[in-house]
């Protein structure tokens, strides 16, 4: 599937897994619409994006994703400025057990708002053409750590809701497909972030099993998180799929039993 003349809009876009991911889309010929909340970060990114790919493949959006209007003006811009949508990333993703009801925002309800947005502009229920949506989750809604309760209870939401809605698109005719992604630890800023108490509050102090885990199991690269991402971008065959990708194994899918009552 060629991504040339396709357009994408990805969460978290500034940094992290979501920077290396706009990266790879841009390789690929895409037009790269980045959303991010921080405004210093998003400009720096851009202008670098600029000079390796050349002016008006890439805008930056400055946008909380937590708050909804800001994230439907976003994408009403990104069709506005490039005049179609094809794949949407919901990767923007914070780890804070202290005010955990920001996490469960940003992290699950903000997905969720990514994914009906991304419908309105791409679903052939809206007379879209069809596109692309990939929810980014974790490992941590396999294997849970102590540490991270409520980042747990969001990363497990995400999987349920992208597997129910990608049953919904098939069902409802909605020429989109689906899927979610679960990296185990990748290094980015976001990892550094879990000895802080600021983030972590009481669970500060299950660090260490944490730090633990890391050893186990290894830390990735965020190039291999985006070489995950454009195999569900561009494999038109796989739909509903929960991508996993860790050290030990690589890149590759959860299976789920058939249902049975
Ligand atoms: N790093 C890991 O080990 C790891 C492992 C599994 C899953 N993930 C998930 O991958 C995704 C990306 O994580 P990362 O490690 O690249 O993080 P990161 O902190 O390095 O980058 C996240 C980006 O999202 C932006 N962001 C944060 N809150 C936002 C908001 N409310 N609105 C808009 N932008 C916002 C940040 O400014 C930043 O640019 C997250 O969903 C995270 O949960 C990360
Ligand atoms: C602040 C960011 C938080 C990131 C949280 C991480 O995503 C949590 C990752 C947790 C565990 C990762 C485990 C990886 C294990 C694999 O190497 C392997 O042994 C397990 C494979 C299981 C499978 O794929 O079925």
């Amino acid at each position: 599937m060629s991504l040339n003349g396709k357009v994408a809009l990805v969460t978290g876009g500034a940094q992290g897994i979501g920077r290396a991911v706009v990266q790879s889309l841009l390789q690929s010929s895409a037009k790269v619409v980045m959303v991010d909340l921080n405004k210093a970060l998003g400009e720096e990114c851009k202008a670098q994006l600029d000079a390796e790919f050349g002016e008006g493949n890439c805008t930056f959006i400055e946008c909380d994703v937590a708050n909804g209007d800001a994230l439907r003006d976003a994408f009403q811009s990104t069709v506005g400025q490039f005049g179609r949508l094809d794949i949407v990333i919901n990767n923007a993703g914070i780890t804070n057990e202290k005010d955990w009801e920001k996490t469960i925002q940003v992290n699950l309800t903000s997905v969720i708002k990514g994914t009906y947005l991304a419908l309105e502009h791409m679903s052939k229920e809206y007379g879209k053409q069809g596109g692309t949506i990939i929810n980014v989750s974790s490992m941590a809604a396999f294997l849970h750590s102590p540490h991270q309760p409520v980042y747990t209870a969001t990363k497990h939401g995400v999987i349920g809701f992208t597997r129910a809605m990608a049953d919904a698109a098939i069902q409802g005719d909605y020429g989109v497909r689906i899927n979610a992604l679960c990296p185990a630890f990748v290094d980015t800023p976001l990892l550094q972030s879990v000895e802080d108490e600021d983030n972590m509050g009481k669970f500060v102090k299950f660090k260490d099993d944490f730090k633990r885990s890391m050893t186990k199991f290894g830390v990735l690269q965020p190039s291999l998180i985006a070489e995950g991402m454009m195999r569900l971008i561009t494999d038109t065959s796989l739909h509903g799929a929960v991508m996993k990708i860790t050290c030990s194994k690589g890149i590759h899918f959860h299976t789920y039993e058939p249902m049975s009552a």
